[in-house]
């Protein structure tokens, strides 16, 4: 069929370079014929690296160069951390595959201390997600959250500086680039529900290419298609960006869907909670649900209070 090339538009970073990596190799792996580049550039979230990202605001801080990459022509895909995706693509854009998840939950990360439960009082936990930080509030209020930016090593070196205590990290990048031996804890969802696509990588290409759409097919994880699907048409109905104190998280058995969703204060004084089981086909029905409870219990002041600041 094809002999074309695919280029990859991805972001430098060590961990946006692996998943880059990782989508040219099973894009090899399932067409031996084709040839893959990748187009590595730096994004606006990459650049601004000392402003809390909250307050930076807007959607798709790491994902807009990409998108300009190829409504110029000089990539086919761009290769995204789901997490990092706004609800709502660029006209003519779209997200056409879903790769398998890795490990969902955040990683609590320590040189000293074994898990959330063990920090002594006050000690100094870095996290620059207003999700992290309101369910840690919530669970251990008297802990010190400050800010921490940068891509996963930065972080790391900041810890190992001893500028902070413990820190909380996506556990799915530690494990991609070879560091789990930093893990600590996985942290229970419970204790943090993770954010909306986390641990998945996602596919983003013109929505008139279907001869790459074509191509894409054999990448796509039904399971964790679904599931994300569910979290992301929560985030929809919340209005909600990736900069915002939403978790939403599924699972599926069988064909059961379960899906958990929350919002939370920043300071963790208030921590909404619902879920929702349903048929795996209805994952945006269930979506949709557990959000439409998150706003019966108050969701939307609270977000509203953050979009104001
Ligand atoms: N916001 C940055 C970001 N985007 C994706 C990941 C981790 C990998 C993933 O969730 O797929 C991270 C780092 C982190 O939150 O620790």
């Amino acid at each position: 069929m094809s002999d074309r090339v695919i280029r990859i538009a991805t972001r430098k970073s060590a961990l946006a370079m692996w998943q880059a990596e990782y989508v040219q190799a099973k894009l090899l792996e399932a067409h031996p014929q084709l040839k893959v580049e990748l187009v590595p550039m730096s994004t606006q979230g990459d650049r601004i690296l000392d402003t809390p990202l909250a307050k930076i605001g807007g959607k798709g801080l790491f994902i807009k160069e990409l998108e300009v990459a190829m409504s110029e022509g000089r990539a086919d895909i761009a290769v995204h951390s789901m997490k990092d995706v706004p609800v709502d693509f660029p006209e003519g854009f779209g997200l056409h595959c879903i790769c398998e998840r890795e490990n969902p939950y955040d990683a609590f990360v320590s040189n000293t201390y074994a898990s959330i439960e063990e920090l002594p009082q006050g000690a100094i936990v870095g996290t620059s997600s207003l999700r992290r930080q309101c369910q840690i509030r919530s669970a251990r209020p008297d802990l010190t959250i400050r800010d921490l930016r940068g891509n996963v090593n930065t972080r790391l070196a900041k810890l190992d500086e001893g500028q902070y205590d413990a820190i909380i990290l996506a556990a799915a990048g530690l494990i991609r680039l070879e560091m789990q031996g930093r893990i600590k804890t996985y942290i229970e969802p419970t204790v943090s529900l993770p954010a909306v696509g986390q641990g998945a990588v996602g596919i983003e290409c013109r929505n008139d290419d279907a001869e790459l759409i074509e191509l894409l097919k054999p990448l796509n994880h039904s399971n964790t298609e679904s599931r994300v699907k569910a979290e992301r048409a929560m985030n929809a109905k919340l209005n909600g960006g990736c900069q915002v104190p939403i978790g939403s998280y599924a699972v599926l058995n069988g064909d059961e869907l379960y899906l958990r969703g929350l919002v939370g204060s920043p300071d963790g004084s208030v921590l909404l909670q619902a879920e929702k089981r349903g048929n795996v086909n209805d994952a945006i029905s269930i979506g949709v649900d557990v959000a439409e409870q998150l706003l019966e219990k108050g969701a939307g002041e609270i977000l509203q209070a953050l979009y104001k600041d």
